[in-house]
């Protein structure tokens, strides 16, 4: 679509649409991280939402008004949707198709099992099941929210068009499929999806673009009232529509997750060299991120990016460029730097310790990053993991993954502790991985006492270096 029809569309649906008092019906299939939020969210501004999933004991844990999983305030926001009606749930896809105007995919699209490419058997299975169960009657606009392949748009369609056929003669089923990426952080998803920076549509359909434009007025405008627990941002305006069609959107949200995922890897690069010509990273961070074409967000060196997007996301690019026959360098050297850095934490446990053989070493966080209990990617796992090959006795204590963690990692080759104080005792050394403010925050001076040496390497620099070499420590960070 043309700058000029681009602007066109986004001035008409703004004036012309602004959500009525009854809202949209919107049905969003697969309620994990994105899922959910997306239905909470728009059940606050006002639409009538349903949440499908196959996890007949996700559904069950929501209905009862139970988040699953740790994500600041969403499951507020979902006993708020259920206590108002705006938000029910389901296993019923019938029923949570029936009077959907809007059908949001959310479904997981995880790395192949092969390593190569992006599973979207998830994608596939819940596309046809739509084309199985809509029946004739108003137009249905079939919205893919997950991260998938450039192309996936059409390949919805198509799968959506199979499951219409298995129906038979139902008569004709009037629906179309766009694109919305999502860009949601875990830790911040409710905010995220409140106050985006900006949201983006592929579709070249002006139905599709009006629908869309219609259920994110009040997003895009902000005007809606902020819950209490979430306060508007302050000099937050109005939010940015990018309206492009199913393949730039598509590929929008790869190459954004890329472009991110690499500025990280490259502060990294320039943190590992500090360390060899005694630079502060922090303050090479500081002093080109206040370079605006730079900008200071995510120059923050450490063991580098984990998580259920960046790591697959970057390899599904990677791949992506390697199927029309181009070699992506820049990325895969992005990715080569991450795989390695996590674990220059190990090496300087091994500069200070000398051996960590028979050492204990106190691991602080799971979590692939704060305010979550997400351990896919996590650094942690492959850090504990190449610890206990070394021989070394590990503990661990994360304030939200430990459970998560004892039922997913069952095989992880560390003990648990109950907090950082009990962690502490008699470690020779502990290793900051998730920098949970629970951490930053502790009594450092206890600490100190308690363990059998005080060493500390700082996986993500988020430790005071000064005040805890004050405090007797023996203090590493990454490039500080
Ligand atoms: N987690 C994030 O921070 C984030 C942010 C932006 C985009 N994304 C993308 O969004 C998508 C979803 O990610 P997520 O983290 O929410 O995944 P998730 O694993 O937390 O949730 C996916 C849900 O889909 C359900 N599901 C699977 N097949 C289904 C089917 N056929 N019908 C109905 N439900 C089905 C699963 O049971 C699960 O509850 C992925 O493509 C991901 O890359 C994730
Ligand atoms: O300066 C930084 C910033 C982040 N990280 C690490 O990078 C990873 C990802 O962090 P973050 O981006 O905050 O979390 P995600 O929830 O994985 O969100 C990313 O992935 C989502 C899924 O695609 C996108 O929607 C988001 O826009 C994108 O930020 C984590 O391991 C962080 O510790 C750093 O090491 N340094």
């Amino acid at each position: 679509m043309s700058k000029n029809n681009e602007l066109y569309v986004q001035k008409n649906a703004l004036c012309a649409l602004k959500a009525g008092d009854d809202g949209v019906k919107v049905t969003v299939i697969g309620t994990g991280w994105v899922g959910l939020t997306t239905a909470a969210v728009f059940a606050f501004l006002g639409n009538d939402v349903i949440g499908y999933d196959v996890n007949e004991k996700l559904i069950e844990e929501l209905r009862a008004g139970r988040v699953p999983f740790f994500e600041p305030h969403l499951e507020e926001l979902t006993r708020e949707g259920l206590a108002n009606r705006r938000l029910s749930f389901t296993t019923d896809i019938g029923a949570a198709l029936s009077t959907a105007e809007i059908i949001f995919l959310a479904v997981g699209t995880p790395p192949a099992p092969d390593g190569r490419g992006v599973e979207m058997s998830f994608v596939s299975r819940a596309a046809t099941v739509i084309g199985e169960n809509l029946r004739p009657g108003k137009l249905r606009v079939v919205v893919n929210k997950s991260t998938v392949p450039v192309g996936s748009n059409g390949w919805v369609d198509s799968f959506i068009r199979q499951g219409l056929a298995q129906q038979g003669d139902a008569g004709p089923v009037d629906f179309v499929v766009a694109s919305n990426p999502e860009f949601l952080r875990e830790g911040s998803a409710i905010a995220d999806t409140l106050y985006p920076d900006r949201v983006v549509i592929g579709a070249t359909d002006a139905r599709a673009i009006e629908a869309l434009t219609r259920l994110y007025h009040p997003i895009l405008t902000q005007d809606f009232t902020p819950p209490s627990f979430l306060p508007r941002p302050a000099g937050r305006g109005k939010v940015p529509l990018v309206v492009v069609d199913p393949v730039t959107a598509e590929l929008i949200k790869y190459a954004a997750n890329a472009f991110l995922a690499t500025k990280i890897s490259f502060i990294n690069e320039i943190a590992n060299l500090c360390d060899f010509v005694g630079a502060n990273v922090k303050d090479v961070a500081r002093g080109i991120g206040l370079d605006h074409r730079i900008g200071e967000a995510f120059l923050n060196a450490g063991i580098g990016w984990g998580g259920s997007c960046f790591p697959k996301d970057v390899i599904a690019l990677i791949r992506e460029a390697e199927a029309y026959g181009y070699e992506a360098k820049l990325l895969k050297a992005a990715y080569e730097v991450n795989a390695a850095q996590r674990f220059v934490v190990i090496r300087k446990l091994q500069e200070v310790l000398k051996t960590v053989r028979g050492k204990t070493i106190g691991i602080l966080g799971l979590a692939f990053k704060p305010n979550t209990d997400d351990l896919r990617g996590a650094p942690a796992l492959d850090i504990i993991r190449k610890l206990g090959e070394l021989g070394a006795i590990v503990r661990a204590y994360d304030p939200v993954a430990m459970h998560r963690c004892r039922a997913e990692v069952p095989d992880l080759p560390a003990s648990y502790a109950n907090d950082i104080y009990n962690l502490a005792t008699g470690a020779d050394a502990l290793v900051l991985v998730t920098e949970w403010e629970e951490f930053t925050q502790a009594n450092w001076a206890d600490i100190a006492r308690l363990m059998r040496t005080p060493v500390v390497i700082d996986g993500r620099n988020a430790l005071n270096k000064k005040y805890l070499e004050g405090l007797g420590f023996v203090y590493r960070g990454v490039g500080v």
